[in-house]
């Protein structure tokens, strides 16, 4: 079993490398993958570097060069469904590529053809969250995370998104990470912790909390690590 711990950013990453201790560091594709045993399991961790194309470099890479058979994604997101405040968990049940566009003809918005609106996560992985989350007393939302190559800010992208994916969060790799991990049939588990609303003021309140959120997902993804 080796599990692929995988995030975007340096700090979404941080917080599991310092639980890891030490590691081995491999440069490989302009990037750098740690591998470390935790507990007598086999992982490897990455930050892909923000968006679709990096993230899908990273996750392709984690399994194919790396070997890995689980990927779990520990990250932070903007929040959508008003019930999700900063610091709040939101597991992905299904993600979609919200900037994915051949609605001119006739189309659903997030649709190719070969490939489908949402890509749903795996079920064991979703139901192992759920142990953990009553373990460590903490609630943990399910919900549709939207994927795109922006960083919003703006209600009127937010309502957008709704309108089309009833998304509940929004970030800007989940939903290439699930393609790559359907298509080579790798179950995969997404995890965010909100660190803004994804409104006016997003940029703010992501520079104020991120950190914060990022070490509330990277610790609840070091639990499942230990069940997985
Ligand atoms: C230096 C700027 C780095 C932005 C990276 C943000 N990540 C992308 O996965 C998550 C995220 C948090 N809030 C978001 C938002 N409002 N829109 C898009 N993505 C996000």
């Amino acid at each position: 079993m080796k599990i692929a711990i995988m995030g975007a950013m340096p700090e979404e990453v941080a917080p599991i490398l310092e639980k890891l201790g030490t590691y081995k560091t491999t440069k490989y594709a302009d990037n750098e993958y740690y591998e470390a045993s935790y507990k007598g399991v086999d992982i490897v961790v990455a930050y892909s570097k923000i968006g679709k194309v990096f993230s899908t470099l990273t996750a392709t890479t984690m399994i194919q060069h790396f070997n890995c058979d689980k990927l779990l994604f520990s990250g932070v997101a903007g929040g959508i469904n008003p019930s999700l405040k900063i610091g709040d968990l939101i597991v992905a049940t299904k993600l979609s590529q919200h900037d994915l566009d051949i609605t001119a003809f006739g189309h659903p918005m997030g649709f190719v053809p070969g490939g489908s609106v949402f890509v749903e996560a795996d079920q064991g992985l979703i139901e192992l969250s759920k142990e953990v989350a009553k373990e460590l007393g903490k609630t943990v939302q399910e919900g549709i995370i939207a994927t795109g190559d922006q960083f919003v800010h703006d209600e009127k992208v937010k309502e957008n998104i709704v309108k089309h994916f009833n998304a509940d969060a929004l970030e800007m790799e989940g939903g290439s990470v699930a393609v790559v991990c359907k298509s080579l049939n790798v179950p995969f588990f997404i995890l965010r912790a909100i660190s803004d609303t994804a409104d006016t003021d997003a940029s703010f309140s992501f520079d104020e909390f991120m950190e914060s959120s990022a070490i509330i997902s990277a610790e609840f993804i070091m639990k499942m690590v230990d069940k997985v």
